[in-house]
């Protein structure tokens, strides 16, 4: 492909992103994915430079563009070499008019951008969101220890703060390693290895992980427990809740139960551990302003209205999951979003609401104490953004 071309097949798949933005549709990774499956004269190169200018074209624009040729109209104001290619050449962009509006730059929609200024998330931080994301993975201390990993790849440089974690160069192909094929690494990020840290789990513990997806923060807490105890992973979702059993296999990992919840109705499948766990894990749904570095696209697609049905959410999943503690038991809650009313105000309102609960100190070296829990974000702590506070319940 022509550069022309590279920044024209952009521009295309840019407005499928706005308009998949607009109505509810795929992520904008799935999007380029589906793009390329019908264009086989696209070689990796390609691929790579088309990717490249779609997510720069993204994270510059925090309100909606107008359309794709807007959003990249706004990038070449940075960018003059890519201005220069639209000359009208066969696949290339047309030439810029006068009258062409480009999109503005930003961080987020404006009423995102004063909600996280509210939450306290300065501009230095705003901008780190929309950063790239590095390539971390946590060695599974099940299978290996972090030399072991190490001495596979050399590249790999210890996380400070996550003992069993490794930053890898950014394209490492670390899923297609014999590593990851024998369960020994699992790729998660620095921030997602701290906030199952912060749990404390011991071996021998009964978990309930609440919202466990397909088991990232699960497959923690078991290394961690060093696959003894229980875990009951539950989720609404059954395709995710899917993927758990062979992650577990992969892993060793032979302690985790999965159990399907059905929506509003999650506390049937619950009955007979009401009361029992020595720590529940809510990793609850979220807005997911933490994760811009990896979705960018992501802050085109909240709402305030989709903002506040979380909120609600996550307050009922917080009294769900109090409901399973046993007295002198502990509650993990994370969001990886920075946002208050996800975070510190969830955990505010729960307290006022729950006698007999008190917010734990979380012992980990990093984060930034926000009201009763700690916030880790892409700036301080080289993470993707996330709030977490430990609750007990007394005896
Ligand atoms: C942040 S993700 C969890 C990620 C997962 N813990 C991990 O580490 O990979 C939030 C999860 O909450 C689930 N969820 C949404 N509504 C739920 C509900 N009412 N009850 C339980 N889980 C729910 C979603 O399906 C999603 O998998």
């Amino acid at each position: 492909m022509t550069p022309g071309a590279r920044v024209q097949a952009a521009i295309e798949i840019l407005d499928q992103v706005i308009t998949a933005a607009r109505e509810g549709g795929a992520a904008a990774d799935t999007l380029a994915q589906r793009y390329f499956a019908t264009r086989r004269y696209a070689g990796s190169k390609d691929r790579r430079a088309v990717r490249e200018l779609l997510y720069d074209a993204i994270r510059r624009a925090g309100e909606l563009p107008a359309s794709g040729r807007a959003a990249m109209l706004g990038l070449t104001e940075d960018r003059p070499d890519i201005a220069a290619l639209f000359d009208g050449e066969p696949h290339a962009p047309a030439p810029i008019g006068q009258d062409e509006t480009p999109a503005p730059a930003g961080t987020a929609p404006g009423w995102l951008a004063d909600r996280l200024t509210q939450s306290g998330v300065d501009a230095a931080t705003q901008a780190a969101l929309l950063g790239r994301a590095p390539l971390d993975i946590r060695v599974n201390r099940l299978k290996a220890s972090r030399d072991d990993v190490m001495a596979a790849w050399p590249d790999a440089e210890p996380l400070p703060h996550a003992p069993d974690g490794l930053r890898l160069p950014t394209g490492a192909a670390i899923e297609n390693s014999a590593e990851y094929a024998q369960g020994l690494v699992e790729v998660q990020d620095h921030g997602s290895q701290l906030v199952s840290l912060a749990a404390a789990v011991s071996p021998g513990a009964n978990v309930i992980d609440l919202c466990a997806g397909g088991g990232g923060k699960t497959l923690a807490l078991a290394a961690a427990m060093e696959d003894h105890g229980h875990i009951i992973a539950t989720d609404t979702d059954r395709g995710r809740l899917q993927r758990l059993p062979p992650r577990a296999g992969r892993a060793g990992v032979s302690i985790v139960e999965t159990r399907l919840l059905d929506p509003g109705r999650e506390a049937a499948a619950l009955g007979d551990v009401v009361g029992a766990a020595d720590l529940v894990l809510i990793d609850a749904p979220c807005s997911g302003t933490g994760t811009w570095r990896r979705n960018p696209e992501a802050r085109w697609r909240l709402t305030p209205e989709r903002l506040a049905r979380l909120v609600a959410l996550q307050a009922r999943l917080l009294d769900l999951g109090a409901s399973l503690v046993r007295p002198g038991g502990t509650l993990t809650y994370i969001v990886c979003s920075l946002l208050d009313e996800e975070g510190a105000d969830r955990i505010a309102d729960f307290l006022s609401r729950h006698d007999g609960w008190k917010a734990e100190t979380i012992d980990l070296a990093v984060g930034t104490p926000r009201g009763a829990g700690l916030r880790l974000d892409p700036y301080r702590d080289s993470t993707d953004g996330f709030f977490v506070a430990k609750l007990g319940r007394s005896c």
